[in-house]
């Protein structure tokens, strides 16, 4: 096609569109954070190894325990999925049953509510009526009844566990070096293999040993995306979620070029597609363009430093606030304010050590910026300002009843 009779195509794109109603997304499923493409480009040597490892399962082996490191959105989990499905339809075709629970133990929030999710999955709460919940069990107790339930059934479990790191300085270990060890009172027939995935690469070394050691009987790094391998993950996946010429190939490569900047996470650059086009759908644009990603870019920041500051302790929110309504941001004056709002509001102030600890953790975050200023003689002192519009602190701290009296007196 010439350069010509594209442009032509895209204008009569454009006005079909128009004239049929028909929106600009055609699959919005395929732009949610579940979905997992039928092809994952860039990753086939990761998903052959996983396949590899799991292979052992049709020799009536145990595969071995294996860890998935890489950032966010490198695609761990939807290639642990896509393996998974494919084994389990595979084992099914030749009458093998594996069971194959996979657990988010960010998710799951505790190491006793994944136990409870894990013994759901295998059937044992549905089989041992009087364990449902397993109230008043202990955490070892519990581990040991799903133990005993995999043992007796002879039954051959892969065990997922997505975020593993989320279990570490949770009473995680204890669980995770009973599922390890496990096989060891097995006996032929069944068995239980862990696969872990963690964002976090220095997430071994927070192990216990004992647990290390098994839990990593081989590792699987996965590498952050370049941007051309994003911008050809995005074109695949609008080409499934967009109607015909809805999305300009500019808007996809600034996607995909804003995704990469920070680490190759796909998954940024799949919600930045998203909220781009509602943006565009929002204001009844007929196709996504680049200003679409911009916006949604900003978009995208502003809802994550909203609820950061939302979810945050009543004393980062006063420090916050004290930040903002400080006129010369050195610490001492900061400290100064924090503590008469909390008088104000009738809560005891911190040690000025603690609230120096607060400020760099929202120094970290990027909610707060500290340069350290020269004042000629009198030395060098830190110059403290919010990172985020003032208008962003208001609105998350206007529903929190502690704050909703100082708000009105700031303005
Ligand atoms: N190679 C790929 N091709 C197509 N889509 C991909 C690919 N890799 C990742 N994705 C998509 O990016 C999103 C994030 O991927 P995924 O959840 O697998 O990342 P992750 O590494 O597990 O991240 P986290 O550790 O934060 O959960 C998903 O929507 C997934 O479908």
């Amino acid at each position: 096609m010439r350069v010509d009779d594209k442009k032509m195509s895209d204008i009569d794109n454009i006005f079909d569109r128009a004239a049929s109603g028909k929106s600009l997304v055609k699959k919005r499923e395929t732009l949610t954070i579940d979905y997992v493409p039928e092809k994952l480009p860039f990753r086939d040597q990761e998903a052959a190894a996983l396949a590899q490892t799991l292979s052992t399962v049709f020799k009536g082996a145990r595969p071995s325990n294996l860890l998935l490191f890489g950032k966010p959105g490198t695609g761990k989990t939807a290639v642990v999925k896509t393996v998974v499905d494919r084994l389990v339809k595979k084992s099914g075709a030749l009458g093998i049953t594996v069971d194959v629970p996979i657990i988010n133990a960010k998710l799951a929030n505790s190491a006793y509510k994944m136990l409870f999710e894990i013994a759901e999955h295998l059937g044992l709460n549905k089989e041992e009526k009087k364990v449902v919940h397993f109230t008043g069990l202990s955490m070892g107790e519990a581990t040991d009844r799903i133990l005993q339930f995999i043992q007796n059934k002879k039954m051959r479990v892969i065990l997922v566990i997505d975020e593993i790191d989320s279990l570490v300085d949770r009473n995680g270990d204890d669980v995770l070096y009973s599922f390890t060890r496990a096989n060891e009172r097995m006996g032929k027939g069944g068995f239980v293999s862990l696969i872990g995935i963690s964002n976090s690469l220095t997430f071994k070394d927070k192990l216990d040993p004992r647990v290390r050691s098994s839990l990593s009987e081989e590792e699987t790094v996965f590498n952050p995306y370049t941007v051309e391998q994003l911008r050809q993950i995005l074109s695949e996946r609008a080409k499934l979620a967009f109607s015909e010429g809805a999305i300009t190939d500019a808007a996809i490569n600034l996607c995909a070029a804003m995704a990469g900047r920070e680490h190759g996470d796909a998954r940024k650059a799949i919600d930045l597609l998203r909220v781009a086009a509602e943006l565009a759908e929002r204001e009844h644009a007929l196709r996504v363009e680049e200003k679409h990603v911009r916006a949604a870019q900003e978009k995208i920041e502003k809802d994550t430093n909203l609820e950061v500051i939302k979810n945050a302790t009543t004393h980062t929110k006063f420090v916050m606030l004290a930040i903002t309504k400080s006129k010369n941001g050195n610490t001492g004056e900061v400290y100064e304010v924090y503590s008469s709002l909390c008088r104000q509001a009738e809560q005891e102030p911190l040690t000025q050590r603690r609230v120096t600890q607060i400020i760099s953790e929202l120094d970290q975050l990027g909610l707060v910026s500290t340069d350290i200023v020269s004042q000629g003689r009198y030395g060098r002192s830190q110059k403290i300002k919010v990172a985020v519009p003032l208008a962003t602190v208001k609105d998350a701290l206007k529903d929190d009843p502690t704050f909703s009296d100082l708000m009105s007196s700031s303005d």
